[in-house]
């Protein structure tokens, strides 16, 4: 993984249909044959159309804008406004994913202590999908580069972005992948909803269709992931060309269907950057919450299995006895 010195990675990565999705570091290598790719893609898709224009690769973040923490660094430093101290709020408690305004005690002390595991070293995957148009390279370039494009062009397969944070004095890491609404292109798209941590499910709410289509495009999302192990997000885009009682309307509606889909509502504007920043907080934060706590779990089961006291009476066992006997979730040494 190619992070080091920069703040974020970018990359576009285009797969065929039976491609399963490739390891970050071969997604790395691919960024550089990215013609090749999107060629390979168009004519996977049979299409000889334009796809999204060519992306410019990141700057070197400069030294201002950096905040040092006051512990020990884990790693670089992030900038500033990746820095999260205290747990970001919902946007609407009627469709959150939890009420809590704090971290939960057991990561708190962990993280005070630096107990963190290998949490600082994982990198979150975040999945954006939902129909085309809907605004979510428009999102994600907000977010990541705090950039607005007018002018449409169509996401061919998928691009990605990394982006580093800094969450209670931990380093962690989103890898948010940004699919195509095209339905030529799903089939590519699909192929990378797998090992997601988060579903963020995008609508245009102006649009009340796309909205409609929120539940088919998370269906097909979940299937490609374990039951009950992703977050999941129903975001209302294009925020700005809506107001009063047309957007409370639409706002309505969206709460009621996240509330069905267990998910958590947010309302944003790529164009104005209206609480851009504010949802991917969130969802970082919620996704580094967690990993610790699922690292946390893992770690003090497998002490207590270690201390087992059918662990202990095993020594001095043939090795095939010991080897029967060794609980599944432990690995081979
Ligand atoms: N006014 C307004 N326009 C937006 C906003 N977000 C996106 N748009 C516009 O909507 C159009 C589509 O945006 P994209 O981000 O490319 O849409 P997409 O969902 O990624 O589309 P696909 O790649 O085809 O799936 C573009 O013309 C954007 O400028 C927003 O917050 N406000």
């Amino acid at each position: 993984m190619v992070i080091a010195g920069a703040n974020r990675m970018l990359g576009r990565a285009a797969a065929s249909q039976t491609q399963t999705p490739p390891p970050t570091s071969a997604i790395c290598v691919a960024r550089r044959s990215r013609v090749a790719l999107v060629a390979m893609v168009i004519a996977a898709a049979g299409s000889g159309g334009p796809g999204r224009a060519e992306l410019q690769p990141s700057q070197p973040p400069s030294d201002s804008g950096r905040m040092k923490s006051s512990l020990t660094p884990l790693g670089p430093p992030v900038s500033r406004d990746r820095v999260i101290a205290s747990f970001p709020k919902w946007y609407t408690p009627e469709a959150c994913l939890q009420l809590r305004e704090h971290f939960h005690g057991q990561v708190s002390a962990a993280c005070q202590r630096r107990n963190t595991g290998t949490v600082g070293l994982k990198l979150s995957k975040v999945v954006v999908v939902g129909d085309l148009y809907v605004g979510k390279t428009s999102l994600i370039h907000r977010f990541c580069k705090n950039v607005f494009d007018r002018d449409y062009k169509a996401t061919i397969g998928v691009d990605f972005e990394i982006e580093r944070f800094e969450i209670a004095g931990i380093p962690y890491s989103l890898q948010i992948w940004d699919t195509a609404g095209q339905e030529k292109f799903k089939c590519i798209a699909s192929a990378y909803y797998r090992g997601a941590q988060v579903i963020i499910t995008a609508f245009d709410l102006t649009d009340v269709q796309t909205l409609e289509h929120t539940r088919q495009w998370l269906e097909d999302a979940l299937r490609e992931n374990e039951a009950g192990s992703c977050f999941v997000f129903l975001v209302g885009t294009k925020k700005d060309l809506l107001s009063g009682a047309a957007c409370q309307q639409a706002e309505a509606e969206a709460v009621h269907l996240a509330k069905e889909m267990q998910a958590e509502y947010w309302s944003v504007s790529a164009k104005t950057g209206e609480n851009v920043k504010a949802f991917f907080s969130r969802v970082a934060a919620l996704a580094f919450e967690q990993s610790m706590l699922q690292d946390l779990e893992k770690r003090s089961s497998a002490r207590l299995q270690v201390g087992d006291g059918d662990l202990i009476r095993m020594e001095g066992s043939p090795p095939e006895t010991q080897e029967s006997k060794r609980p599944s979730g432990l690995g081979c040494c």
